[in-house]
């Protein structure tokens, strides 16, 4: 007899379409080795899937069954905490005067060079805890708190043995280019990042993307184009940083690249938004980050206007300190004014484009991947309409219960 994980009696299941959720009422969901079997409505579902055969049965009653969370924007792994620049920024310091002080990314970089791998990844493992019991069950994680050859790789190591050690999956970035260390010119670090970083990183197999902070008084779009186009060299896909705090063209650079996404955008135009769609790059929204920095958000509905699959992500970093999916997609409703169906879309099906996972990873669809949440809301709807508490109650991934609240 086969073995086989069934979750029945939801109120709501959310399928992910083409287009749209594809909501089923009253629905199951059957998973075997690790991907599902069946999904639909629980009478049809339980004649060919049996709840008394099952491995594991989860009566769903009365709850909403949707995709694991796919976060594709993370800083999660460093080391320190910056909680006091919070209280800077709301007595009026910008994010950019707290870095010209002395704060802000190279201040983690500071604590990162100093800590150990071992540090790194309890530190990795101890926030992937963290996004789980808030339904995340995929996750980006970037370098670029290291910004030397040894501190990169370290990063890059620390996450590729968090994600054997833990339930959700990891999608490595290299992003030497995250910051410009002190008493380095920023050409002769872009070199550096090029002729000294990548190769290693490269070799060594640590990094799927490299992404490049293309900020006015970071990286130019010239100095990004470089970095990107020799990551692309090496096999790396690019990934962009673009119009977060002001329009410099790094959405344009990752059209023209074909990056997998170009993320923030706060600053970017209808024209931005139509090269994406055109170039078929994800644009990645972060409204976590516009709510740190008191912020004005995103705009999603001209990235949708344009014909883009949008995607959410928390941005989780020192500076942007939410793990959790959950209150993504509460701040993408409540604050850029998602409707929650979308919200929830972008959440899963184009948050898992943002990492070019595009075969069905964020779908409960037959051969599908088995990572699901059961939140305790009647309908998807109830989740965003619900803020500022905890709506998930169980995580699968793989067919596997690997977080319970009950
Ligand atoms: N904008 C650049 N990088 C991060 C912030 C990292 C930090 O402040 O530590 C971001 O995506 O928001
Ligand atoms: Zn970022």
């Amino acid at each position: 007899m086969t073995e086989y994980t069934l979750v029945h009696d939801a109120a709501q299941l959310v399928r992910n379409g083409d287009n749209g959720l594809d909501t089923v009422s009253g629905a199951a969901v059957a998973v075997e080795d690790g991907h599902v079997v069946a999904a639909g409505p629980t009478d049809e579902v339980v004649r060919a899937y049996p709840g008394e055969n099952a491995v594991v049965a989860v009566d769903a009653g009365g709850k909403t069954v949707l995709p694991g969370f796919v976060d594709p924007h993370t800083h999660a792994v460093f080391a320190g905490d910056r909680a006091d620049e919070f209280t800077d920024k709301l007595r009026g310091k910008t994010y950019q005067e707290i870095a010209a002080a002395g704060g802000g990314i190279l201040r983690t970089v500071r604590a990162v060079r100093e800590a150990t791998r071992e540090t790194l990844v309890e530190n990795l493992l101890s926030q992937l805890d963290g996004m789980l019991a808030h339904g995340t069950t995929t996750a980006e994680v970037k370098s670029g708190y290291g910004l030397r050859p040894d501190t990169e790789t370290k990063l890059l190591e620390a996450i590729r043995e968090a994600d054997d050690r833990h339930p959700i999956d990891l999608v490595p970035t290299f992003m030497g280019a995250h910051a410009v260390p002190d008493d380095w010119s920023t050409d002769d670090y872009v070199d550096h990042v090029i002729e000294d970083q990548l190769p290693v990183v490269a070799d060594r197999g640590l990094a799927e993307f490299c992404d490049v902070f293309c900020e006015a008084g970071i990286f130019s779009v010239e100095q990004s184009r470089r970095i990107l186009t020799a990551g692309r060299d090496y096999g790396l896909t690019p990934k962009v940083h673009a119009e977060e705090f002001e329009r410099i063209g790094g959405a344009e650079l990752a059209a023209e690249l074909g990056a997998a996404s170009a993320d923030h955008l706060l600053e970017a135009t209808a024209a931005d938004a139509q090269a994406l769609a055109r170039a078929d790059v994800v644009p990645v929204l972060l409204p976590g980050t516009a709510f740190a920095l008191a912020a004005d958000y995103a705009d999603p509905d001209q990235f949708a206007a344009a014909g883009a699959e949008v995607a959410i992500a928390t941005d989780f970093n020192p500076n942007c300190f939410s793990q959790s999916m959950e209150f993504a997609v509460d701040l993408a409703c409540h604050g850029m004014r998602m409707e929650p169906g979308s919200a929830i879309r972008a959440a899963t099906v184009g948050a898992a484009a943002a990492i070019t996972r595009r075969d069905g990873l964020g779908r409960l669809r037959e051969g599908h991947p088995g990572d699901l949440v059961i939140a305790d809301v009647p309908d998807c709807e109830h989740l965003p309409y619900n803020f500022g508490v905890s709506t998930v109650e169980t995580v699968l991934k793989a067919g596997e219960v690997v977080y319970d609240a009950r």
